[in-house]
């Protein structure tokens, strides 16, 4: 019999977290992220072709698409969002300049970083599971209203592992960490997500944002907000003083 996570008392030992819709936005990644890339992709091709990053991707472009100029490839994946590997990776190499710059800043929603310190302080290890590449979570977590918080994770995945809706990707994530899946509680706004990762043995819940007008989970636990998941999963209880904070965030 699978437990809910409101009915498991345990805590879990790992908060995996979904970035998009989950402590992001959904509105900043649509209207702020994926246009400013759309405006830069073209001078990243032209000017840096000779970085490996760029020629690394423009490489994989060719092979998933053969005889398509990578630029007009592109645009046809950014037009249906498609999560393909390099299409995140050149995005991530255009929003690098932009937060360096001081043109983007990450608005994360605002119960994320008190939740994140309060199960940092606590003890419970933290890890990003993003389409977005690496470097761009680390962008994100980098350059936020409330400062750096990237020392707060101990891991980043992105689509090296596989698709979020593969429980494939999710067996790969503990292999490589050596997480009992039981122990690891996944956070995200996307059903299909939440589908692939129980499947896998992990614990789940779904975060249903207002603001985002997720359609909510009719198969998985349900919370408003990172706080609400982790009440719901056991974790208000961990450490002394640790429940207050989480509960205020
Ligand atoms: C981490 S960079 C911005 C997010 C992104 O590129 C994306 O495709 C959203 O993916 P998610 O898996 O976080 O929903
Ligand atoms: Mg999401």
């Amino acid at each position: 019999m699978t437990l809910q996570a409101s009915e498991q008392t345990v805590p879990p030992r790992v908060v995996l977290l979904d970035i998009e819709g989950t402590t992001l936005p959904v509105s900043f990644v649509h209207n702020v992220l994926f246009p400013y890339a759309r405006r830069h992709l073209a001078a990243l091709l032209a000017d840096r072709a000779d970085d490996p990053a760029v020629a690394g991707a423009v490489a994989q472009i060719s092979e998933l698409a053969p005889g398509v100029p990578p630029a007009e490839q592109l645009a046809r994946w950014m037009d249906v969002d498609a999560k393909v590997e390099p299409l995140k990776t050149l995005q991530g190499l255009c929003w690098d300049a932009g937060y360096r710059q001081g043109e983007l800043v990450a608005d994360l929603y605002p119960d994320v970083v008190p939740c994140l310190r309060a199960l940092h302080a606590a003890g419970v290890v933290l890890a990003v599971y993003s389409s977005g590449s690496e470097p761009a979570q680390r962008l994100i977590y980098g350059y936020t209203e409330q400062g750096d918080v990237t020392s707060l994770f101990s891991a980043f995945f992105d689509l090296r592992v596989g698709g979020k809706k593969e429980a494939q990707s999710y067996r790969h994530i503990l292999a490589e960490t050596g997480w009992q899946a039981a122990d690891v509680l996944f956070l995200s706004d996307v059903e299909a997500e939440l589908d692939a990762a129980a499947e896998a043995g992990l614990r789940v819940c779904q975060i249903a944002r207002a603001e985002d007008g997720t359609v909510v989970s009719q198969r998985h636990p349900v919370a408003a907000d990172i706080a609400q998941a982790l009440e719901r999963s056991g974790l208000s209880g961990i450490g002394q003083g640790v429940g207050e904070r989480v509960g205020s965030c």
